[in-house]
């Protein structure tokens, strides 16, 4: 399954350029379904995730071409309303095409989707939100069926601002006739980018970055190539970020979109990160040892996002003092917490709360990746270990990093694949 051997090292210097957002990119590309057409789509991230979800699109009878960030997607001979089970199960994001292929279709069968293992992840909210909606949803043998009539623009509350059921719901609103209005949608900019998209599809969605979004139904027959450009990755430059944070170091990350992390670098400043913006690059500064925060808890956006918990985790293994963090959004996400232990962090967890108490080292160990950030937050820590760190299973890692081996290198990392 391939592993990272990383040797620590003293500094990080060097220029990072980030990616396109996974979490933007997998709903986008999903979306293309809902209208058959041909799609010219930049700043798509070479991720695991994606050549994913290009699969489950080729194996629907759709066209995918893929080159060096730009994707053609041609989805006019979409030939079935079932999404192959055992792709589905190997991304979360595969779920979002229940909304788009019944917005195209009125049918759809579709396994309940991969992803990483951080908590039981249910999609109830989708499927009260689909139901309201019109669409009517059985489950057989674990593989959900799900049809449509009559659909029928409604008002959503939802129980919680989760992602996957804002997109899902807003990929069927769109075709659904009359006004859908999702209270408690979330508010993550990836939600903000896919509303971009579909207005420029030809639909008519507003409101996404605020708590409510309204979304007008219509017949869309927009036939031209559709050229769309996706946000970068506010998670793969925090993860960088990071990087920086256990070493003297000075680091240029670009192409960023620096409102989007506002909560993670305001964080990382607390912690003695010095961080200059310019317009599209951040220039990141650690002199030495950072400070410890008395409590960190993740929360939707806009607060500090739960996909950073475990390289924040990193950082704070050999801060000054000790962090609490409380990660309210999964309630499972510490596999990483043994893993940083065996290189020598002091951590404790009980329940949903982890405490960490920074010492001034860690140092090399075999440690195993369990899920995407938490394999990330594991090479984090070893750049600034003393010694040698084997991290495995690095699959996890390039499900959601672009060459990550390559962006390390050019800071100076000391990192080769096996
Ligand atoms: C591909 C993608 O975009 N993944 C992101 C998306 O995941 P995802 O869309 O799965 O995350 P959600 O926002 O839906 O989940 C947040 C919380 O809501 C719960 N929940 C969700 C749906 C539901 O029907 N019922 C329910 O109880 C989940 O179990 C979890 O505890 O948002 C998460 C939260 O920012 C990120 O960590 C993931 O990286
Ligand atoms: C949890 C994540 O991804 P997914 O929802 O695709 O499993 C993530 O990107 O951190």
């Amino acid at each position: 399954m391939g592993s990272f051997i990383i040797e620590g090292i003293n500094n990080l210097e060097g220029i990072v350029e980030i990616g396109g957002s996974k979490n933007a990119a997998l709903p986008i590309i999903a979306s293309t379904v809902i209208v058959g057409r041909e799609y010219i789509i930049e700043n798509i991230p070479d991720i695991e995730d994606v050549r994913m979800m290009f699969e489950i699109l080729s194996s629907m009878g759709c066209k995918t071409q893929y080159d060096n960030g730009i994707a053609l997607i041609d989805t006019r001979e979409l030939n079935t309303h079932s999404v192959p089970e055992n792709l589905v199960k190997k991304i979360r994001s595969s779920i979002i095409l229940m909304g788009a292929v019944l917005s195209r279709t009125g049918n759809v069968e579709v396994a309940f989707p991969g992803g990483c293992e951080i908590g039981l992840r249910p999609i109830d909210l989708h499927l009260k939100g689909l139901r309201k909606l019109g669409a009517e949803i059985h489950e057989k043998n674990g593989i959900l069926f799900g049809s449509v009539n009559n659909p029928k623009g409604c008002e959503i509350q939802l129980d919680y601002p989760s992602v996957g059921a804002t997109e899902n719901i807003m990929l069927f609103a769109v075709s659904a006739p009359g006004n859908t209005t999702i209270y408690n949608a979330a508010k993550e900019p990836e939600i903000v980018d896919l509303q971009n998209f579909l207005n420029k599809s030809g639909f008519s969605v507003r409101g996404a970055g605020t708590g409510t979004i309204v979304i007008e139904g219509k017949k869309n027959e927009e036939k031209d190539i559709l050229e769309y450009k996706i946000i970068s990755d506010r998670i793969e430059a925090g993860t960088y970020l990071s990087a920086a944070s256990s070493l003297k170091s000075k680091i240029y990350i670009k192409n960023i979109e620096k409102e989007h992390f506002k909560s993670i670098t305001s964080l990382y400043e607390d912690a003695g990160l010095e961080i200059r913006e310019t317009h599209e690059t951040i220039v990141v500064t650690n002199r030495g040892r950072l400070r410890s925060l008395e409590k960190v808890s993740t929360q939707p956006y806009p607060g500090f996002p739960t996909d950073m918990q475990a390289q924040f985790m990193a950082s704070m293994a050999t801060a000054n003092g000790n962090t609490i963090i409380e990660e309210t959004v999964f309630d499972s996400r510490y596999k990483h917490v043994p893993e940083l232990k065996k290189m020598g962090a002091d951590i404790t967890t009980v329940g949903r709360v982890a405490v960490i108490n920074g010492v001034p080292r860690l140092y090399g160990a075999e440690v195993d990746s369990k899920d995407l950030r938490g394999g990330a937050a594991l090479v984090i820590a070893a750049i600034g270990a003393e010694g040698t760190t084997k991290v495995n299973d690095i699959y996890h890692i390039n499900r959601g990093y672009e060459k990550f081996m390559d962006k390390l290198r050019s800071l100076g990392v000391i990192i080769t694949e096996i």
